[in-house]
């Protein structure tokens, strides 16, 4: 039974911060290299042992799965990394404050922004992308974006799913996919058939393992976190990103 499973990255430093990330490439806090090995001893622990890393080019995925992958004794399996599973680039809001920027917009724009499936933010102002950046020199610059909203980062990483992933799980390996909050919401809304609409009321936590167990076609047979109780805690949490603490 071919197993799946995705690993959102543990706490970043913009996480902790609560500003819009994106494609911006910050590394993990404390507190995520923490989650990060708790992820890989829940793998461990539950003996879920991946054969095979896809993983975006951004820094706290890749370091993530470094971390965890060492916690369960796997780091030696090959890796393919692909900026089709990077974050969702967050065009103007990055960098800027969650809760400042609902304050400033209202709830009903900050929430059409960050969890609507087909509206996305405004376009990223030039000069203030972090400038040329050597790990995407070979992107047609047509696909480097500069913004996306959700069903954006649903047809930008499909490709990479069904081209390199999915011949991983059909040849039976276990598989490992760390990447990011919503190019990990991008994925379950494809293999859990989520609507447009219900999509936006899907949090993922960070560092907490989510194992799909598959059939042969791939379809899904259940799914669950390796940690349900802390993971409804964390995904609330992340769900209430907009709220002044
Ligand atoms: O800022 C981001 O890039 C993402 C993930 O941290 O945020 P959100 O959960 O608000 O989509």
């Amino acid at each position: 039974m071919p197993t799946l499973v995705l690993l959102r990255h543990g706490e970043s430093t913009w996480n902790q911060k609560n500003l819009f990330t994106g494609w911006v490439d910050v590394d993990l806090s404390e507190k995520g290299v923490k989650e990060a090995t708790r992820g890989g001893e829940l793998l461990r622990e539950a003996g879920v042992l991946p054969d095979v890393l896809h993983t975006s080019l951004l820094t706290r995925a890749m370091r993530t799965a470094w971390i965890a992958l060492d916690a369960a004794g796997r780091l030696w399996i090959p890796v393919r990394r692909s900026w089709r599973l990077n974050e969702r680039h967050y065009g103007d809001l990055q960098g800027l404050d969650k809760a400042e920027t609902a304050e400033k917009y209202g709830e009903e724009q900050f929430m059409l922004w960050r969890r609507s499936y087909d509206t996305p933010p405004p376009e990223i102002t030039e000069g203030r992308e972090s400038g040329v950046d050597e790990r995407y020199a070979e992107l047609a610059p047509d696909l480097v974006p500069k913004t996306e909203c959700l069903k954006d980062v649903v047809i930008r990483m499909l490709p990479y799913w069904y081209d390199a992933i999915v011949p991983d799980l059909r040849a039976g390996r276990t598989v490992l996919v760390a990447a990011h909050g919503n190019s990990l919401r991008a994925l379950v809304k494809h293999l859990d058939g989520i609507s447009d609409a219900d999509i936006a009321g899907l949090n993922i936590p960070t560092g907490i393992p989510l194992r799909y167990e598959l059939d042969a076609d791939l379809k899904v047979i259940s799914s669950a976190y390796l940690d349900p109780d802390a993971a409804e805690l964390a995904a609330a949490a992340v769900a209430a990103q907009g709220k002044k603490k």
